[in-house]
């Protein structure tokens, strides 16, 4: 089945102006409607199990993240009925989370060195629209990848993913998918996007599957029909974790429809937060594994939590060690991406075979890579950081111009990042390295902060011209975050903002356009309502 119902012909949903603009007070009454619905649900209930699949959203829970079911899923979906008789319809809400770059570190990080990565002001967004109970469908639309697609809830697969000896619960810690769940998926899956070049249905259906398999694992027959609408201002297959972002958004969203995420506010404790992030960052893996195969589990972790983090995994049949860095500052960064396709696994080859022929030299540039991270760690830790914030920056650029050169000897380089990296030193206006697998993709430059106005205009042209796609990013930035309800106080609205709507967000045109009418940071400031789950300040995992 192609569209939902409700839904325009061009395939939005988009309830009339009048019905979805609501004032204020009528916004508080929804709002408070669902909180009263929740705080029941939190006197009443500490487990938490996939069949509460309530409505409301919650903007705070007390779910415990140990509790486990003990009664039957049916005899509490009784008495949840008969504590709630009647729950309110969810307002639209919007999560959405960042993408990431590898600031130190990529191709040694495979062979058990660290790397150091930090999201990125990129990021995805995604409104979940919430349909009367009349309906039994749920979509997907996934615009920037022209993917629109319609299941009939009733016809998923939720005996099978039901089955005890399948039943995953929001708590668990799933770490390989399960090859029968996922064959179940694939036959849902199969008629997404049927009559498109392979290369678009190959994307589509790898977006689709990490759904499915999360919207299984997580709902239950009794889930609410919805529209889950994506934007994203990541680059697709760059290298700058556009799939973790997806992820990290759908696996938030479907966490929250079913009432198992505590916040975010502004006094949650750390503590609390830390193990929200976690819980959404332990799904949106499994979204990655779908998408991926065998992801490194760094993408999502740095899409979940935002701001930075030191990545090593030494021994692969354990987890990865990762250690937040709080302090890690928020950079002027130039974000260059060559429009050249490239394979990570190609790339990784590549390396690997260097290492079977010259296997000294390149373990001695593996492990300078290694100090290199280091380095920057230690930069980064130290107070002469903000203390003497010019010469720390130019310890960190040469620590990028370093590692860029490691990079190109291993051979992972590409003419077009060259390109790139001789304009920029040309202008002398900052530090380059590639980031991610490198053989095209994205480079990163970190900006002099006394970078001529004039080389840097004369460079964008250049770069414009020579037909690379420049964006102005910083790095360090937040984590996942909510949106609820989806207002946001856009126009003249003075009582309560203006309520997203939807065909907007649908047409908003490049990064610019979906910024300014959704961007956490609103193309500036950051922007009011948008609220994001804090870590705690150090950690170690
Ligand atoms: N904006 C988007 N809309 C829908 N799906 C997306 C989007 N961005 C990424 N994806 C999904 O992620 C995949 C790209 O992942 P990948 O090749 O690893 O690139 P990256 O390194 O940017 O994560 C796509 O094939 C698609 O399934
Ligand atoms: C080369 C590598 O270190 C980074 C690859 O990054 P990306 O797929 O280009 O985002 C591989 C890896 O860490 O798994």
């Amino acid at each position: 089945m192609q569209n939902g119902h409700g839904r325009k012909k061009h395939g939005s949903v988009r309830a009339s102006k009048n019905k979805h603009k609501k004032t204020a007070s009528e916004l508080q009454v929804r709002i408070k409607a669902a909180n009263d619905a929740h705080s029941q649900h939190s006197h009443n209930s500490t487990s938490d199990d996939s069949a509460d699949n309530s409505d409301g959203i919650l903007t705070t829970s007390t779910a415990s993240p140990n509790a486990k079911t003990t009664s039957t899923t049916s005899s509490k979906t009784s008495d949840r009925m008969m504590r709630k008789p009647s729950s309110p319809m969810a307002p639209p809400f919007m999560v959405s989370a960042p993408g990431k770059v590898i600031v130190f570190g990529e191709h040694a990080v495979v062979h058990g060195k660290a790397a150091m990565a930090a999201a990125i002001s990129l990021r995805s967004y995604l409104l979940v629209t919430t349909l009367s109970k009349s309906h039994r469908t749920v979509t997907l639309n996934f615009r920037d990848i022209g993917l629109d697609h319609t299941w009939d809830i009733d016809a998923l697969p939720w005996d099978l993913f039901h089955h005890p000896s399948k039943k995953k619960f929001y708590y668990d810690l799933v770490t390989s998918l399960d090859p029968e769940l996922l064959d179940a998926v694939k036959q849902h899956v199969a008629d997404v996007s049927k009559d498109k070049p392979d290369e678009i249905r190959k994307i589509h259906q790898s977006s689709a599957t990490a759904f499915l398999y999360l919207f299984l694992s997580l709902g239950s027959p009794e889930s609410h029909a919805a529209i889950y609408t994506l934007r994203s201002t990541i680059p697709i297959g760059a290298g700058l974790g556009s799939s973790a972002s997806v992820c990290v958004c759908l696996s938030t969203a479907l966490l929250l429809q079913i009432r198992t995420l505590a916040g975010p506010h502004p006094d949650q404790p750390p503590d609390e937060a830390e193990v929200q992030i976690e819980r959404i960052n332990r799904w949106a893996f499994v979204g990655e594994l779908c998408i991926h195969g065998n992801p490194s589990g760094v993408d999502n972790t740095v899409s979940s939590g935002g701001k930075a983090v030191l990545f090593r995994r030494g021994d692969y049949s354990k987890p990865p060690t990762v250690t937040s860095l709080p302090n890690f500052p928020e950079l002027p960064l130039l974000l260059v991406n060559t429009r050249q396709s490239r394979s990570t696994a190609t790339e990784v080859a590549k390396v690997g075979a260097l290492r079977k022929a010259h296997p000294e030299v390149t373990d001695k540039m593996l492990d300078t890579i290694d100090q290199v991270t280091t380095s920057a760690h230690t930069l980064i830790s130290s107070p002469e950081f903000e203390n003497n914030r010019d010469a720390a920056l130019e310890q960190f650029g040469t620590l990028f111009r370093i590692n860029h050169g490691l990079l190109v000897s291993l051979g992972v380089s590409h003419p077009r990042l060259e390109r790139i990296r001789e304009l920029i030193d040309y202008g002398n206006i900052g530090w380059t390295k590639l980031t991610g697998a490198g053989g095209g993709g994205c480079a990163i430059t970190l900006l002099r902060p006394d970078a001529d106005k004039d080389a840097i205009r004369e460079l964008e042209a250049k770069l414009d011209e020579e037909d690379f796609e420049r964006y102005t990013t910083t790095l360090g930035g937040d984590g996942v975050g909510v949106l609820w309800p989806a207002v946001l106080r856009n126009g003249t609205d003075e009582e309560g903002g203006e309520e997203i709507d939807q065909q907007k967000f649908e047409n908003a045109v490049g990064n610019d356009g979906i910024e300014r009418l959704v961007g956490v940071g609103g193309g500036g400031q950051k922007r009011d309502g948008w609220k994001f789950w804090k870590r705690a300040g150090s950690w170690t995992r």
